[in-house]
């Protein structure tokens, strides 16, 4: 058996005295696309969290194989968060320059660029469809374009995982379908395993092979046709009244 990118074993977390998480348990294994899917204030951003390492919980967490305290190949986990796309049009940065910047994850911060720098930064553009927006101004760029550009900054470091904390958050309507089939490319062709959050129940999920349905405890944990054959009405239910059926 392969080795999960991502184990969590009854993993629970309290920030001060508002318990977020009880006893998640999940794994992630290599070449999965799951979505993390639940409503706001479910613990989804906390759970991210706490794989990345910013938040320390209770439970069992392996990365790669390895207890989380142990882990040191944080340059294997591509991370874009939920509010990367938030530049003004003023904002100088060119796309190159964001998507550069990347690369010091690898690099470290006062060693020189690659010489391959300038190709690298075209791959990973022209993973996500934005290759001709090169030399664009970052704030002249739509919502659902920076949050491509941001995904080709972390895909610079050429990680093993990538995870998306929202991000069709600012993708007009028209571009979520694209935006998936560009996610679902990097999986596919790419090979990246992808962690992805959302709270909309209404994403489309075709391109997606697992679902962890998340309300401080999984509600649900498993592959997208099981995730297909639940009731509508019980996924309308385990959103509370934030959501009516249709
Ligand atoms: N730094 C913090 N300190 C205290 N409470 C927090 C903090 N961050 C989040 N919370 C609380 O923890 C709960 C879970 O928040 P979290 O951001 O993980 O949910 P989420 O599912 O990602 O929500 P959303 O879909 O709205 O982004 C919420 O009740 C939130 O108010």
């Amino acid at each position: 058996m392969k080795t999960p990118y991502v184990e969590l074993k009854n993993v629970s977390f309290t920030y001060e005295s508002n318990p977020v998480l009880n006893n998640v348990s999940l794994s992630v294994e290599e070449g999965d696309f799951l979505a993390l899917i639940g409503p706001n204030g479910s613990g989804k951003s906390t759970l991210l969290k706490i794989i990345l390492g910013l938040l320390k919980a209770k439970g069992e967490i392996k990365l790669f194989g390895e207890p989380i305290s142990d882990f040191q190949h944080h340059e294997w986990i591509g991370y874009v968060s939920q509010k990367s796309n938030a530049f003004n049009s003023g904002f100088p940065a060119t796309v190159k320059e964001v998507v550069q910047s990347g690369l010091t994850k690898k690099a470290g911060l006062f060693k020189p660029m690659p010489k391959d720098a300038k190709q690298k930064v075209m791959e990973a553009l022209k993973a996500v469809g934005m290759e001709k927006f090169i030399n664009r101004r970052i704030g002249e760029l739509s919502g659902g374009q920076q949050q491509r550009v941001f995904i080709a900054r972390a895909l610079i470091s050429e990680p093993k995982l990538l995870v998306l904390d929202e991000p069709t958050v600012g993708v007009d309507i028209k571009h979520v379908q694209s935006f998936y089939d560009m996610l679902s490319e990097l999986n596919k062709k790419h090979h990246l395993t992808i962690i992805l959050v959302t709270h909309d129940i209404e994403a489309p999920f075709n391109q997606i092979s697992h679902v962890a349905f998340l309300n401080q405890r999984i509600l649900f944990y498993g592959s997208i046709d099981e995730y297909n054959l639940l009731p509508k009405e019980q996924i309308y239910q385990w959103y509370g009244h934030s959501v009516r059926a249709v």
